[in-house]
C-alpha cells in the first residue's frame, strides 16, 4: 500500500510524520526499523503518528516510535513538529492543540513567530515514575556504570531521563557512557542519558544519548529533564537556554507542581510517499 509521509526536524532531531487520521496503515516494529535506516530506508530518529483522539476532550492522539521500533511515551522536539504538521495538513485550524500521548496530555501552542511552545506537564522525580530502581527519591543517585561511580539526577517527562553533570560536553564520554546508562539494569524500561554542562544559572550546554535512537542532535524532553534536575538541585534558575548540538531551546519551570514549558522551532523538510510491502 502507498503511504504518504512528511520528513520534519526539531533542531536536527529528525522525524518521519504520518497522518493516520486520513490514511489507514499498520506499521510493524520490523517495518519501522527498516524505515528508520538511513541507507535502506527513509532515515529518522523517531516516527511520529497522528491519530484521532481516544479522549473526546483531546484533538489528536500522538504516538512516538524510536528508530529501534520501540514505542515510547513522549518526544518534545516531535511535539513541536506534530503541531506544525497538523496545522499545515489542515487537520486543525487551532493555535492551541491538545494531544494525548502514552506519557500523558500535552498542550501545543503555535506562536505568531512560528516557534512552538509546548506545555510538557509536571516533571516527576520519584524513581517509580521512570521507572528507576532506588529506595527513595533523592536529588542525586549514585549509579555504578562501566566501573565508574556516577552521580545522576533522574526525572520523568512521561519518558525516563538520567542527567549527568559534566565539565565540558565537547569532551564528555557520551559514546562510552551513553549506551551503558541507557541499558543499565536499574532502568527496567531503559533510559535517555543527558550530559549537562552548566554555563550559568540561565544557560546550559547539553548532549543526549537517546533511548532507542543513540546520540541525536537535539532532544526536547532531554532538555526539559536537564533543566528540571538543575533547577531542583539549585544550580539553575528559570528561564534556561539549552544549547544542543542542533540548536537552542528555551525551557521555563517555576518548580514543584508547576508545569514546565519548552519553546523552539519545527521545520518541514519534504513530503514523500512510500510503498509498504
Ligand atoms: N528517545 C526518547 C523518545 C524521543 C525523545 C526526543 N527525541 C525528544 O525530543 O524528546 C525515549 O525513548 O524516551
Amino acid at each position: 500500500m502507498l503511504l504518504h509521509f512528511t520528513k520534519m526536524h526539531g533542531l536536527g532531531n529528525d522525524f518521519m510524520v504520518v497522518d493516520l487520521v486520513t490514511q489507514r496503515a499498520r506499521l510493524e516494529e520490523a517495518q519501522i526499523r527498516r524505515l528508520a535506516d538511513r541507507r535502506f530506508g527513509i532515515g529518522f530518529d523517531q516516527l511520529l503518528i497522528v491519530e484521532p483522539p481516544r479522549d473526546p476532550d483531546m484533538d489528536f492522539r500522538y504516538r512516538i516510535f524510536n528508530a529501534d521500533g520501540s514505542e515510547v511515551e513522549n518526544c518534545g522536539n516531535g511535539a513541536r513538529c506534530f503541531a506544525r504538521f497538523v496545522r499545515d495538513q489542515r487537520l486543525t485550524h487551532k493555535h492551541e492543540i491538545h494531544v494525548e500521548t502514552a506519557g500523558g496530555p500535552l498542550t501545543l501552542r503555535v506562536e505568531d513567530d512560528g516557534q512552538v511552545r509546548v506545555d510538557m506537564g509536571v516533571p516527576r522525580f520519584a524513581p517509580e515514575a521512570l521507572p528507576f530502581d532506588a529506595a527513595e527519591d533523592r536529588l542525586r543517585h549514585a549509579l555504578e556504570v562501566a566501573g565508574e561511580r556516577l552521580e545522576i539526577g533522574v526525572v520523568s517527562l512521561g519518558n525516563p531521563h538520567a542527567v549527568l553533570r559534566v565539565e565540558d560536553v565537547d569532551t564528555a564520554p557520551v559514546a562510552r557512557l551513553g549506551p551503558a546508562i541507557e541499558a543499565h539494569p536499574r532502568f527496567p524500561r531503559r533510559v535517555n542519558a543527558g550530559f549537562m554542562q552548566i554555563v550559568s544559572p540561565h544557560e546550559i550546554r547539553l548532549r543526549v544519548y537517546e533511548r532507542g535512537s543513540g546520540e541525536t542532535l537535539a532532544c526536547g524532553t532531554g532538555a526539559c529533564a536537564a533543566v528540571a534536575c538543575g533547577i531542583r538541585q539549585g544550580l539553575l534558575e528559570s528561564p534556561v537556554t539549552v544549547h544542543l548540538p542542533g540548536g537552542d531551546l528555551r525551557i521555563e519551570w517555576a518548580g514543584g507542581e508547576a508545569h514546565l514549558t519548552m519553546t523552539g522551532p519545527a521545520v518541514r523538510v519534504f513530503d514523500g510517499r512510500i510503498v509498504l510491502s
